[in-house]
């Protein structure tokens, strides 16, 4: 993708004056292999042939800056209350990064209030301000060790104008948006009317998503955690069709238009024998179709493992009728419910009666805690959401990239989805353990 170094600016508010709390422990900080200086830059590509490409010279190469703690800040702490909120769906994780940013504010910047606006935007509109809560290191003392959010969460439009005038009505300095790519246009629009009214308030992201699908981070939080809980259910169905005659074991998973959970599950334990993603189409009938292989793999080894992601052959479904949710996605048809009976007719007509596991696990993979890596990585983004807010940092999202942790414009995060690419190394490894064809019917 083309990329400017000034497409890779992070907006700030203005001038850093104020001592930080962690100037001391930075004092004598430089760059090294563990630490990027806050003058320091990230780089965004890691290969010769990409960094060569680019035709520029090394300090015009398309970087990021470097998150964490500043020497100066932009915001007095003692003059300053902070909201917090969780927009769309659900994700592992989410409580951790709500704990993480409460007791960073609290511990270690002494910021005058911390307010939780209770399900997700509706939560910053007028008819809701008598819902919102104050947040302090009592309200998130066990919290990671629940799923969900403890703030709730929603879908659908509201008001830019009326939530600004709740930040303003609240005296809000730092919004906390932690939500995925309808979240961050969302937080975008409050970001304007803010500039417009020439309002003094920073509003920083942090990227949520099981599907994956955002792009400029590694890997989002609560992904590792949903697709180990997703590995449980090919388990189950691998080992139902084992002990079944023509056992056909199939899992259908979430991913709207990226299918990293199918690939990563699918990776996991191995068991799975084909894996469809919405990425790489695929067609049913003919000699190589998928019911074909199917039929083949049935007849070699007497069962076969489907993992089928919820986004994935979209295009063979009934297109007429498809409605959006509150926020405007796009409800997809159910293609686990159709390739259990495309499978199921196509093995019975082949004189091969199937025994068919089905699982759709749903909202099984994402309303669960967070596993140890997660809360941990959650906690760090948490950091370093509360730092770049205290600097000023505005209309920017806290990711890790390439395992640094950096500020990237918002702009950025929505710009493009974040999809399996089917001529990457993942793909290939989902090649290589199931054995699949890298196309079906051409
Ligand atoms: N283009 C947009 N402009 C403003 N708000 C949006 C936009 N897209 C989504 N939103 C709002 O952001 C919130 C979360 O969006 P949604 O798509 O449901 O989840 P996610 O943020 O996880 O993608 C919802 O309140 C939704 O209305
Ligand atoms: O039933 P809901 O809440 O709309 O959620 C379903 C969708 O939410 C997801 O978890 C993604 O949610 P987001 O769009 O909020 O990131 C998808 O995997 C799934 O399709
Ligand atoms: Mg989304």
């Amino acid at each position: 993708m083309t990329l400017e170094l000034d497409d890779l600016r992070v907006r700030s508010l203005g001038e850093c004056r104020y001592d930080s709390p962690f100037a001391e422990m930075l004092a004598t900080k430089r760059t090294s292999p563990h630490y990027v200086h806050e003058d320091d830059r990230v780089l965004v590509d890691d290969t010769v042939s990409i960094l060569l490409s680019r035709g520029v010279s090394i300090d015009q190469l398309p970087s990021l800056e470097t998150a964490g703690p500043r020497r100066k800040i932009y915001f007095d702490p003692a003059a300053t209350s902070v909201g917090i909120v969780t927009c769309g769906g659900l994700c592992p994780g989410l409580n951790d990064v709500i704990r993480g940013i409460v007791q960073e504010l609290t511990e270690h910047y002494h910021v005058a209030h911390i307010y939780g606006f209770r399900n997700g935007y509706a939560g910053l509109t007028r008819h809701q301000r008598d819902r919102v809560v104050e947040l302090d290191l009592r309200a998130v003392r066990d919290i990671n060790n629940d799923g969900g959010t403890i703030l709730g969460s929603s879908r659908g439009d509201q008001d830019p104008e009326d939530m600004v005038d709740t930040l303003v009505d609240m005296g809000i300095s730092v919004l906390f948006v932690i939500g995925g790519d309808g979240s961050m246009r969302g937080a975008m629009k409050l970001t304007r009317e803010i500039e417009a009214r020439g309002l003094d308030i920073s509003v920083i992201g942090v990227p949520k998503t099981i599907d994956n699908d955002l792009p400029f981070t590694d890997q989002s939080f609560g992904f590792q955690t949903a697709f180990a809980q997703a590995t449980k259910f090919i388990a189950s169905v691998f080992i139902e069709s084992q002990a079944a005659e023509n056992g056909v074991g199939i899992v259908k998973l979430m991913g709207r238009h990226s299918g990293f959970i199918a690939c990563y599950a699918a990776l996991s334990n191995n068991d799975a024998d084909f894996v469809l993603i919405p990425e790489v189409p695929f067609v049913l009938d003919g000699p190589d179709g998928v019911l074909r292989r199917v039929e083949d793999h049935v007849r070699r080894h007497g069962q076969v493992v489907v993992v089928v992601a919820e986004g994935a052959g979209q295009e063979l479904l009934e297109q007429e009728g498809r409605t959006t949710d509150a926020s405007g996605n796009t409800k997809l048809g159910d293609i686990g419910l159709f390739l259990k009976q495309k499978i199921t007719e196509h093995l019975t007509a082949v004189d091969l009666p199937p025994t068919v596991r089905y699982l759709d696990p749903s909202y099984a993979i994402r309303s669960v805690a967070a596993n140890a890596y997660d809360s941990v990585y959650c906690v760090r983004l948490a950091h370093a959401a509360v730092h770049a807010g205290m600097a000023g940092r505005t209309e920017t999202v806290v990711v890790r990239w390439r395992r640094r942790f950096v500020h990237v414009p918002m702009e950025l995060i929505t710009s493009h989805r974040n999809q399996v690419d089917p001529d990457g190394d993942l793909w290939m490894s989902v090649l290589e353990a199931t054995g699949q064809p890298a196309t079906f019917g051409g």
